[in-house]
């Protein structure tokens, strides 16, 4: 772990709830997170599990039908002017702070399919160029140049033609490449990613995700990555967040998650990721379904999914216990209680974790030592 780690967000006990017809969806539950300068966080999870919600809340973007019952998210920031350490509670901002002070300036998020993100009927330029005018006050020349500069940084050649194209005109990359270009062009500290490349192919993804690190580390960003594949976490995260039903099952450094995972959520979800070694055929899933959160959770959610449940998972939800000799990795699980039985993970994942390791996989700095060195 770095030394003098600046945190940039603070995310505690956040809960977020839904009114529908069918009643109040209780999908954020008693979240803690939290998000270091120049560092890269993954959040995953099965679809439902609450990893838009979450990031959505940081950018103080919630549907109307969402409010946020309880808990706090605080930006930490240092004066422009002062060099002063500031501090926020994004919760607690008027839509129009949001606007003005927080989404895009602060915190931008990119998602998984460009084509939403992009007016179809405006230029590529004008699309990069009009947040800049709008946040910064920037002349148009002025937004012109920074929109040439950002369109280089993100490998765009022929930034000029490219300008006046419009979203149709590219290729799904590139779209990709714009919608970055316009998440970075009011220089935010936090970059929130949301399933990136899911939309594109595999060799794209590949480049896309080389680009957000290029630029993270040219920039110092902070990074939240939300996505259900590992393969992506396991290239790019420095720690990894597991979300069941609302909540954060475990969370820890990539080594401790894919090395060394504890919660049994977390081996159904690393014994179901594809690898080049896999035949999909055998590729496990996890039995059963996430729980309705329209009704009241009793005790571990993911109980009736657990092979390894404990009577005390029908009746209580666990706490966060901490691994023995990490200040990075908890698991909300009984079965970290010291009393609780002694549980190893399946063997055929722990066979496959050793492979990987050997392989030194994942390998997120895309680089060929192996983790832990
Ligand atoms: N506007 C809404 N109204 C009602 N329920 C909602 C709303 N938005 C989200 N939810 C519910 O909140 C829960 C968490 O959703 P969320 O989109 O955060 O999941 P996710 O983990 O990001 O899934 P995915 O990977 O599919 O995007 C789900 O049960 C979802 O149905």
């Amino acid at each position: 772990m770095k030394e003098n780690r600046e945190r940039i967000l603070k995310i505690r006990d956040l809960n977020i709830s839904f009114k529908t017809t069918g009643g109040k969806v209780h999908a954020v539950r008693g979240v803690n997170l939290d998000l270091y300068k120049g560092e890269t966080i993954a959040i995953v999870g099965e679809s439902g599990s609450g990893k838009s919600v979450t990031t959505k809340a940081v950018m103080g973007l919630l549907a109307n039908n969402g409010s946020i019952d309880s808990g706090s998210i605080e930006y930490h920031w240092n004066d422009e002017y002062t060099g002063e350490p500031k501090t926020v509670d994004i919760c607690q901002l008027s839509e129009k702070e949001l606007q003005s002070e927080i989404r895009g300036r602060k915190i931008a998020m990119v998602f998984q399919d460009p084509m939403t993100s992009l007016n179809p009927t405006m230029t590529i330029g004008k699309q990069i160029m009009e947040p800049m005018m709008y946040h910064y006050k920037k002349s148009k020349q002025e937004a012109y140049a920074k929109a040439l500069e950002l369109l280089e940084l993100v490998g765009i050649t022929d930034a000029k033609k490219r300008m006046k194209n419009y979203p149709h005109q590219l290729s799904g990359g590139m779209r990709q490449r714009i919608v970055i270009a316009i998440a970075l062009s009011c220089d935010p500290y936090v970059l929130i990613c949301d399933e990136p490349t899911t939309a594109l192919d595999v060799t794209i993804q590949a480049k896309i995700l080389e680009l957000i690190q290029d630029i993270q580390k040219k920039k110092e960003l902070s990074v939240i990555y939300i996505t259900h594949d590992l393969g992506v976490v396991a290239k790019v995260a420095d720690y990894v967040n597991v979300m069941y039903a609302g909540k954060i099952v475990e969370t820890g450094t990539i080594d401790e998650i894919f090395y060394d995972p504890r919660h049994p959520y977390t081996w159904g979800l690393l014994s179901s990721m594809p690898d080049l070694d896999t035949d999909d055929d055998e590729l496990y899933t996890i039995p059963g379904t996430p729980p309705n959160l329209a009704h009241e959770v009793k005790g571990d959610a993911f109980a009736p999914r657990n092979e390894f449940a404990l009577n005390i998972d029908l009746r209580e939800d666990p706490p966060m216990f901490k691994v023995p000799d990490s200040d990075s990795h908890q698991v909300a699980s009984w079965l970290m209680h010291p009393n609780a039985p002694k549980v190893d993970m399946p063997e055929a994942l722990r066979k496959r974790l050793d492979k990987m390791k050997q392989k030194g996989e994942p390998n997120h700095d895309g680089s060929t030592t192996h983790l832990g060195s």
